[in-house]
């Protein structure tokens, strides 16, 4: 019996899989177990300071970020519920450096699991949000176990992905390529309720987020982009924006897929050899399909972000997604800005910065 004439994820899943006539469950199965994760993770995040779970670990994971109590063990959250299945051949995790392939499994699970386990996680000291990314791929092959270059597939191959944001309610949100949905954790029941089907994200928006401290690091596209928005109603775009930062991906996607909106974190000169802050595999990807899924746009700026072949599992990557339109006007004007011909009006020698001659 559904809960407020609302179905459940199991109940959602078990519909979906109605659309495969040879689906086996396993897949099901994979998001079961995630999902399951999530909600124990939830339970330590609401505890907090009294699950004695806030600061930082001693440790440091593979890109060298100080690692938290919480990411340590929302990352092992992820490798138990997720090993005894049985479904999965493999698991990339931000905080692991290779991947994981859970011993002793006859067949071989036929899915690749990828995921940051706690995103947003300098968040978790002041009370903000934070949240889970998951994305899942079809193992290549079950003769062997899974190696990194089994995990190098572009988000197109994806057959599933979604978050949890652990907020002032816990949610789920995800696609298995039809349609994005989002799920409301019932605490009382420990059940997930599918409270917001099909999301749609307005192809218009007046409102952006970016970390601003970057700017001198922009490229001159997006500059540009960022300088016409705070030009507001005098400037060439004719409207007032307004800008936001949470500082944690899954929370800036909740809030563009509940009410639109375009996030940018793009490629930047601030660290040679550093092609972005997010993470291609286990961030970029399964928020884009995400989007995508709720009818908006995903890109690197420059290209379409699903079509990216990843090179490796730790890849960076520039992340520019959200209400369509806006997302095509950065493509634009990277199309058409030669890297140096902007100059910020801000800063030029007739703008609001200059000295006097
Ligand atoms: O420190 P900044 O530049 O605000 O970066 C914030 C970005 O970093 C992230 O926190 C990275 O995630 P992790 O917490 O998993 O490392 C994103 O969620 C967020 O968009
Ligand atoms: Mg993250
Ligand atoms: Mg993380």
């Amino acid at each position: 019996m559904p809960i407020a004439g609302k179905a459940t994820l199991t109940q959602y899943i078990i519909e979906e899989r109605r659309r495969h006539p040879g689906a086996t469950g396993a897949l099901n199965a994979v998001i079961t177990d995630v999902s399951l994760a999530c909600k124990a993770i939830s339970r330590k995040v609401a505890h907090g300071a009294l699950a004695d779970m806030l600061g930082s670990a001693t440790s440091r994971n593979v890109q060298g970020e100080e690692q938290k109590t919480l990411d340590v063990l929302s990352n092992d959250m992820f490798l138990r519920t997720n090993e005894w299945g049985g479904h999965v051949a493999g698991m990339v995790s931000e905080e692991m450096e290779a991947p994981y392939v859970p011993p002793q499994q006859s067949p071989r699970g036929k899915y690749l699991l990828l995921f940051d386990p706690l995103d947003g996680s300098s968040n978790i000291d002041v009370n903000v949000a934070v949240g889970s990314i998951f994305s899942i791929l079809r193992a290549p092959t079950a003769d062997r176990d899974a190696r990194p270059e089994d995990f190098l597939q572009p988000g197109t191959q994806q057959v599933g992905a979604g978050y949890a944001i652990y907020g002032p309610s816990t949610m789920l949100v995800l696609t298995l390529g039809n349609g994005t949905h989002a799920f409301t954790l019932d605490p009382q029941l420990g059940e997930w309720v599918l409270s917001h089907p099909n999301l749609r994200i307005p192809a218009r928006t007046s409102e952006f987020a970016i970390n601003a401290s970057n700017s001198r690091f922009w490229e001159p596209a997006v500059k540009r982009y960022v300088d016409e928005c705070l030009a507001g109603r005098e400037g060439p775009r004719g409207i007032d924006f307004n800008m936001r930062w949470i500082a944690s991906l899954v929370a800036e996607t909740h809030r563009i897929l509940m009410r639109g909106g375009v996030f940018m974190y793009p490629r930047d000169s601030k660290e040679a050899g550093r092609a972005g802050r997010l993470r291609l595999l286990y961030e970029a990807c399964p928020i884009s399909f995400l989007i995508e899924q709720a009818g908006g746009m995903a890109s690197t700026g420059r290209r379409r972000l699903m079509t990216v072949e990843p090179e490796a599992i730790h890849q960076r990557i520039g992340l520019v997604f959200g209400s369509s339109d806006e997302v095509a006007r950065v493509e634009a004007y990277h199309a058409e800005a030669p890297q140096d011909t902007y100059h910020a009006p801000l800063f030029g020698k007739r703008g609001l910065f200059a000295t006097a001659a």
